[in-house]
């Protein structure tokens, strides 16, 4: 690769913004939005996630993205391993049978859901999301591929709200951040 491991760091980080008091006061928001603008940020994030899952030689079967933010780098990481996309959706949103849990955020509660044929007993997933803030979020995707016999590999971020612990409560499933804030 042309750059290596701390330059496409620092370009990440560079491409990140923090709005204070959004959605709520008190919440400072962190913005990818200029990540997904820059081709070679975007890049950066899929290499960066892409040599963590060859060094850590993780055995994956899917990628599992989550709802929204998830769904602008899962994919991307698939494709580039060569495995599928599998979709974790707030509720209400996937057609046929699915399996749900509810979940609370760092501003406010949801309910997740996946289709119950998205992943099979057995296979082996790493599940992946723009930020783990109290871990809620990732904590429901775990839940939910436990209740379909999946094998959790870890969870993957680009951005580690540190303060909020959100990891502790993902125990004993790793998670991977490229920045903690
Ligand atoms: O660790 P947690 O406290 O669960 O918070 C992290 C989650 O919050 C954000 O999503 P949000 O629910 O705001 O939805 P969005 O992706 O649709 O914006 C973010 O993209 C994570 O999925
Ligand atoms: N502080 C934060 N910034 C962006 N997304 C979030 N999701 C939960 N907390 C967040």
């Amino acid at each position: 690769m042309a750059e290596g491991s701390e330059g496409k760091l620092q370009l990440v980080h560079r491409h990140i913004r923090a709005f204070p008091d959004f959605p709520k006061k008190g919440i400072l928001f962190r913005d990818i939005c200029p990540i997904l603008k820059s081709p070679a940020a975007l890049t950066a994030v899929i290499d960066l996630f892409e040599e963590r899952v060859r060094s850590h030689h993780l055995q994956v079967d899917l990628i599992v993205g989550l709802d929204a933010r998830g769904f602008l780098f899962g994919p991307l990481l698939a494709q580039r391993l060569g495995v599928g996309f599998v979709l974790v959706r707030k509720k209400g949103k996937l057609p046929g049978p699915t399996t749900c849990v509810k979940y609370d955020l760092e501003y406010g509660t949801a309910e997740a859901e996946t289709q119950e044929d998205a992943v099979a007993p057995g296979q082996k997933v790493l599940i992946i999301d723009d930020l783990l803030a109290t871990g809620g979020t990732l904590y429901a995707a775990c839940e939910l591929m436990k209740k379909q016999q999946a094998q959790i590999q870890g969870c993957m971020v680009i951005i580690e709200l540190k303060d909020l612990n959100g990891a502790d409560r993902l125990k004993p499933h790793s998670v991977f951040s490229l920045l903690q804030y």
